[in-house]
Order: structure tokens, then C-alpha cells, then sequence
């Protein structure tokens, strides 16, 4: 397949885009199917640029399966793959946000109706269950919480710190097919205005850079967090990172539901929102919350082209 995929077809057709969030992680979602649409990092950056593009901590390309090399195996499972990327342009494995908002515009678009579903992302297929909502007068709605099913965590015996007020904080290092560094602290004013990515040390465990997460306790099972996205600097809510957070914070508190048999859900408070976050006993871990489409338009295809 040809390296240099611009518009196969109708070259200058302006291109459909859409904006949604999941507890205020917010993207710029772009359908094509058939995979036609050439968007290295540079375009990638200028459609999330806030002031001079649309604006976004990431961008959703929506392709078919069957139409992406990386996704064509999959293409059995989950009929759409999600194609990820980070604000700055740089491809991600996972987007626990990404993925509830891919899944609310495919609900919208009409590709899926409520129920159980299923996507392809770079760390796999994710299982989905979208819920039917409850609106006024009790009368059933298409907007209720979506549950992502993400795999289990992976959670490497590397002893890594995090550097933020001059202090070298211990963090654990967990994987959610992205890699995250969790650490905790008194209170979240102590992770400092985040303008910059966290010094992550040794930097060899996180070749490719690293999500990094803060936490307080807000009560049994319950906590609150910020995040420094790689990518995409400090976001309102990290799906990902509410993940690792939760288990971290578990395993802090000797809670393995591989062990007891048990499930335990936490609930994880970010600035954009709250998520749930349930680890079973077989070590998959579910996330849920909401997701929104908030408009649509469309791309000037000599914009997108400058871009380039
Ligand atoms: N910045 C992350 C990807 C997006 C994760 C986050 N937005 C989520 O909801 O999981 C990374 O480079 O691994």
C-alpha cells in the first residue's frame, strides 16, 4: 500500500469531523472508513491546536477494521478500529476516554445501537457496553454510561520515582497497554501546575515517555487524581490512568481480587469527572462513564493540506 495515502477520491471534499469528551478528555473524531485519509503527526497537532484548529487532548480517526493493516486481524472481532493519537500528534496503544467517545459517535452514526459491542484499538479488541440512559419521566434515553472492558493491568516490579516539588517520589509503574507511572501524594496542589512532563526516573523503564498520575484519598475506595498525559500534557480525565490509579491505590491497600475472590470497584474522581473502575477477580479491569458528541462540522481540505 502506497506510504503517501492522501485523498484517494474527491480531493478537495471537505472532510466531516466531529468533537466529544469523556469526563472532559476531549477529541477531534474523524470518520473514514475506508482508511483514506493520509494524517501524519503534523496535521494531527494542527487539528487539536486549541487556538488555530479545531482543539482536543487527542484525535479519534474511526476506520474500518478491515481497511487498516494494523487493525485487519481484528476485523472478526470489532468491525471499527480506533485509531488514536495524542494531541501533539504521537500514536498512543490506548485511550480508556477514546474509547466510550468512539463508541457514543458510533451509536450516533448509527453503526451500533445500545447494548454490548465491541472495538479494535492498538492494545487489542475492548469489549463495550453502551446503556440505555434515563431521562424525564423516566422515559428510556441513548445516552446512558458507557463500560469499557480493558484488559487486565500489567504490573512490572520496576521501582521508578517521580520528581515534583524537588522531592523524588516513589511511583508504581503500571501498564494498561499505555504506560503509567502512579504516585501519591497529601494533596494534589503538591503535583505542581504540570506545565511540563514530571521527571520520571529511571528513564529507561519508559522509553517512549509515560503517563504520570497523582492521587489523594477522598475515602474507602474512593480517590481523586490529577494527570500528566504523554502527548498531551495535563488532561481534565485519563481513562487509562483512572485504571492504573485504581489498581495502585488497590494494591496499596492489599486489595488483589485475584486473591480474594472478590471484585472491587473504585470510584476515581478527576477535574473533568467521576469514573468507576472495577478490577475482578480474573484481573480484567472495567471502566465506565459517560461520553458526549458535543458538534460536528467540517475541514477545509486546503487547511488540512498546509497542515501537512
Ligand atoms: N496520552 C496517553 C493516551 C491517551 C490516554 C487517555 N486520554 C485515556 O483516556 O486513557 C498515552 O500516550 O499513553
Amino acid at each position: 500500500m502506497s506510504t503517501d495515502r492522501t485523498m484517494r477520491n474527491a480531493p478537495n471534499a471537505p472532510i466531516a469531523f466531529l468533537k466529544g469528551h469523556g469526563t472532559e478528555n476531549d477529541f477531534v473524531i474523524v470518520p473514514d472508513p475506508d482508511n483514506d485519509l493520509d494524517l501524519p503527526a503534523r496535521a494531527v497537532a494542527a487539528l487539536c491546536d486549541r487556538r488555530a484548529g479545531i482543539g482536543g487532548d487527542g484525535l479519534l480517526r474511526v476506520v474500518r477494521s478491515a481497511a487498516h493493516p494494523e487493525a485487519r486481524a481484528m476485523a472478526g472481532e470489532a468491525e471499527w478500529f480506533m485509531d488514536y493519537r495524542n494531541s501533539d500528534g504521537s500514536v498512543a496503544e490506548m485511550c480508556g476516554n477514546g474509547v466510550r467517545v468512539f463508541a457514543r459517535y458510533l451509536q450516533r452514526a448509527g453503526h451500533v445501537a445500545a447494548g454490548d459491542m465491541a472495538v479494535a484499538t492498538r492494545a487489542g479488541v475492548k469489549r463495550v457496553h453502551l446503556a440505555k440512559g434515563t431521562g424525564p419521566e423516566g422515559a428510556a434515553t441513548e445516552d446512558g454510561d458507557i463500560t469499557v472492558h480493558m484488559g487486565r493491568a500489567a504490573l512490572p516490579d520496576d521501582e521508578v520515582t517521580v520528581t515534583v516539588d524537588g522531592r523524588d517520589r516513589p511511583a508504581r509503574h503500571i501498564s494498561m497497554g499505555n504506560p503509567h507511572a502512579v504516585t501519591f501524594v497529601d494533596d494534589l496542589a503538591q503535583a505542581g501546575d504540570l506545565l511540563s512532563a514530571p521527571p520520571v526516573a529511571p528513564a529507561s523503564v519508559y522509553p517512549d515517555g509515560v503517563n504520570v498520575e497523582f492521587v489523594v484519598d477522598r475515602g474507602p475506595r474512593h480517590v481523586a487524581m490529577r494527570v500528566h498525559e504523554r502527548g498531551s500534557g495535563e488532561t481534565r480525565s485519563c481513562g487509562t490512568g483512572a485504571c492504573a490509579v485504581a489498581v495502585a491505590t488497590a494494591r496499596r491497600d492489599g486489595q488483589d481480587p485475584a486473591r480474594t475472590g472478590l471484585p472491587v470497584t473504585y470510584t476515581v474522581d478527576l477535574p473533568g469527572g467521576r469514573l468507576l473502575i472495577t478490577e475482578r477477580p480474573d484481573g480484567g479491569i472495567e471502566m465506565t462513564g459517560p461520553a458526549v458528541i458535543v458538534a460536528e462540522g467540517h475541514i477545509d481540505p486546503a487547511w488540512l493540506a498546509a497542515a501537512r
